[in-house]
């Protein structure tokens, strides 16, 4: 998490005590077999509302959409074992869409069911997060408001016809 926090021009320790404090959960999901022709995806497309969030999945079946190929869903293959990071939208808003949280489904399967384990990593439930002060001037605006996990959740019981990626965009 340094790292990343570093290649956005940030003091590596930057995010240390948040982290410390924040949230940490380990999320499983089985997708059973089901017949292509019901046509039902087996997670609908989001972006995670995590900092990162890091899969373990035992199949293919993720896709992602291609915003520089015409929002086109590409499907990410699965290679034994390895672990696959996902920005979430946390990262978007402190690094002002340096890095951008990526859309991302799950398509069902007819011959096999499909697991994945996801390591999401968060900050804590009450934290506001915004962008990062540092990163913010003349040139480059804040773009993003603030918000916390708390907020994110009631969002989702909310009607909003936005994502909330884009309910963050100033
Ligand atoms: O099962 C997967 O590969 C993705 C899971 C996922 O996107 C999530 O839990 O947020
Ligand atoms: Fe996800």
């Amino acid at each position: 998490m340094e790292a990343i926090v570093e290649s956005l021009g940030l003091p590596p320790t930057n995010l240390r005590s948040s982290l410390e404090k924040g949230m940490h959960m380990i999320v499983g999901n089985k997708y059973p077999q089901c017949s292509p022709s019901s046509n039902i995806l087996g997670l609908a497309s989001h972006t995670d509302h995590t900092i990162i969030t890091i899969l373990l999945e035992s199949m293919s079946g993720l896709e992602i959409m291609d915003s520089n190929d015409n929002n086109a869903w590409k499907s990410v293959p699965a290679t034994g074992g390895t672990l696959k990071v996902l920005i979430g939208n946390r990262l978007e808003v402190l690094g002002i869409g340096l890095y951008k949280s990526v859309f991302h489904r799950v398509t069902s399967n007819a011959q096999m069911s499909r697991v994945s384990i996801g390591s999401c990593l968060s900050f804590p439930m009450e934290e506001m997060v915004e962008p990062a002060m540092e990163l913010v001037d003349e040139e480059h605006p804040k773009r993003y408001r603030a918000s916390s996990l708390e907020e994110y959740i009631k969002f989702l019981s909310s009607k909003a016809d936005k994502s909330y990626i884009e309910s963050l965009k100033i």
